[in-house]
């Protein structure tokens, strides 16, 4: 289910203020629509590969880019029909209708399919569910190819219902920019591949899907403790401090110590006692600190958290080390790592949709989130945010989440920016999954 990288994730609010801008700026919204209906046409006409389409419309834009594609695609030869929920609502799709000179059928039982379906119903003005009759007509069609415009209808664009498409996509094309539910379970896997037409807006680049990695090869002037020393606080579980260890030297850190651990999976660790915890923590050349893998909430945890926090070193806090710092972060450089589970611990007061839950935590504890899962959203406290579906469900394994702690670790150690050093992580983390693919084990991710 792939997405364009790097690519602008807008609310319905947020496309409307851009929907204006444009306006203001001199593009009119029936120029914005017949982009949109082109970009639809386009799309339609490869995946149909001549044969028969069925553009379905709604009341609103929505149906009236659909009018539009029907239009353009039968004045290249296509073998178009239309059908209509309903007479067109808004100026826009009146004109839009009025100017496709084909017959509108009723979408009623019974109406006959086509290979391809266009789906062009609801768009990013759905207010409310689809109606039972509507979307049991719907499932109908799920045996065709599968063209939404925009969004799947039925799904709020905007992510904060997870109500389910009666018609899942096979592609979707977003109009302008992403949309949350673009990137956000349960509805990402209904839209199948995401492709984005641009038509002409200005997007704001606040919320963006995850940018393509480029690789961080040293230069000439790199030398082991420039690229980045990482310091690694094992707890009672060490092999999972390991893990986050050797990802980090994998991952770019030019040394890794192991502290609290005698035994580490490459020599060129550093493992030695815990005894030299404090002293290490007070060394100029220190980038970061990684602390949480494998140890779980103790008095022991708490004392290693506030001794890395103490240091003011640019920090990696995960799992339990998550809520042990919590209250007493101020400032420090972080980036926190939980999954489902610990964020609910952290932030359960937190209400809204992934993006937005990210997004106030980040603000609140003023540090960078790696708010993990299947959909991993990254936010920063000035509201930045990156969303990282599909990721691989490669990583649905034990381990791995100690792997993306310890990249954290190097990408923060090589200096700059928390939110872009968490951003590199998880593509870093993602591009070597898809690398190892099946049967993948955390180990993979560092021997890779
Ligand atoms: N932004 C841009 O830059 C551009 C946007 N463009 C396109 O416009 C789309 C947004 O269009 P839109 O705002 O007209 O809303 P849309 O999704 O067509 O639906 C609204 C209509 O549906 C109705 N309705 C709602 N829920 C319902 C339900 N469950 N069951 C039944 N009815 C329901 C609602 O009426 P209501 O009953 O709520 O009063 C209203 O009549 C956008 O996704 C993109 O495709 C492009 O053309 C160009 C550039
Ligand atoms: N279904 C999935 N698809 C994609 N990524 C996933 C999926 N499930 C888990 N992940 C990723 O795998 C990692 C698991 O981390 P975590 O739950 O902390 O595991 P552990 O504690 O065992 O290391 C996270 O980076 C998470 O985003
Ligand atoms: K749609």
């Amino acid at each position: 289910m792939p997405i364009p990288a790097d690519a602008p994730i807008l609310t319905s609010a947020a496309m409307r203020v851009a929907e204006a801008a444009c306006a203001a700026a001199g593009t009119s919204l029936s120029e914005l629509m017949e982009r949109a209906g082109a970009a639809v046409a386009d799309t339609a006409w490869r995946m149909a590969a001549g044969a028969p389409i069925l553009i379905l419309c709604g009341p609103g834009n929505n149906g009236g880019d659909g009018y539009v594609a029907a239009r353009l695609l039968g004045e290249r030869g296509a073998a178009v029909r239309v059908a209509a929920l309903a007479p067109p609502a808004t100026d826009l799709a009146k004109a839009a209708r009025a100017a496709w000179t084909g017959a509108v059928e009723a979408i009623v039982d019974g109406l006959p399919p086509a290979p391809l379906i266009v789906d062009a119903l609801f768009g990013v003005g759905l207010t409310r569910p689809l109606a039972d009759d509507l979307a049991r007509r719907l499932r109908g069609f799920a045996d065709k190819r599968i063209l939404a415009v925009d969004v799947p209808s039925g799904v709020d664009a905007d992510g904060q219902h997870g109500w389910e498409p009666p018609l899942p996509a096979d592609v979707t094309l977003a109009l302008g920019a992403l949309k949350p539910a673009h990137v956000l379970l349960p509805t990402a896997r209904r839209c199948g591949t995401v492709l984005l037409a641009p038509i002409g807006i200005a997007a704001d680049r606040t919320m963006c899907s995850l940018p393509r990695q480029a690789a961080r090869s040293p230069d000439a002037g790199s030398h082991k403790y420039n690229r980045g020393m990482l310091l690694v606080r094992a707890g009672p579980m060490a092999g999972a401090a390991a893990l986050a260890a050797a990802a980090g030297l994998r991952a770019g850190a030019g040394y890794a110590v192991l502290s609290g651990a005698d035994e580490a999976p490459f020599a060129a660790i550093i493992a030695e006692d815990g005894a030299s915890y404090a002293a290490r923590l007070d060394d100029k050349r220190l980038g970061a600190v990684v602390i949480g893998p494998g140890y779980p909430a103790s008095d022991a945890l708490g004392r290693d958290v506030a001794a890395a926090i103490a240091a003011g070193k640019p920090l990696v806090l995960d799992a339990a080390a998550i809520d042990v710092a919590l209250p007493r972060l101020d400032g420090t450089p972080a980036i926190l790592t939980p999954h489902e589970g610990e964020f609910a611990r952290a932030f359960s007061d937190l209400a809204g949709n992934k993006i937005e839950r990210a997004r106030a935590a980040a603000e609140r504890v003023g540090a960078v989130m790696i708010y993990k899962g299947a959909d991993t959203i990254i936010a920063a406290p000035d509201g930045r945010v990156v969303a990282a579906w599909p990721g691989s469900p490669w990583l649905a394994t034990a381990g791995t989440g100690d792997v993306l702690a310890g990249a954290c670790g190097a990408m923060l150690a090589s200096g700059g920016d928390a939110f872009d050093a968490a951003v590199a992580a998880v593509g870093w983390h993602i591009d070597a999954a898809r690398r190892i693919g099946p049967g993948l084990v955390a180990d993979d991710l560092i021997r890779d």
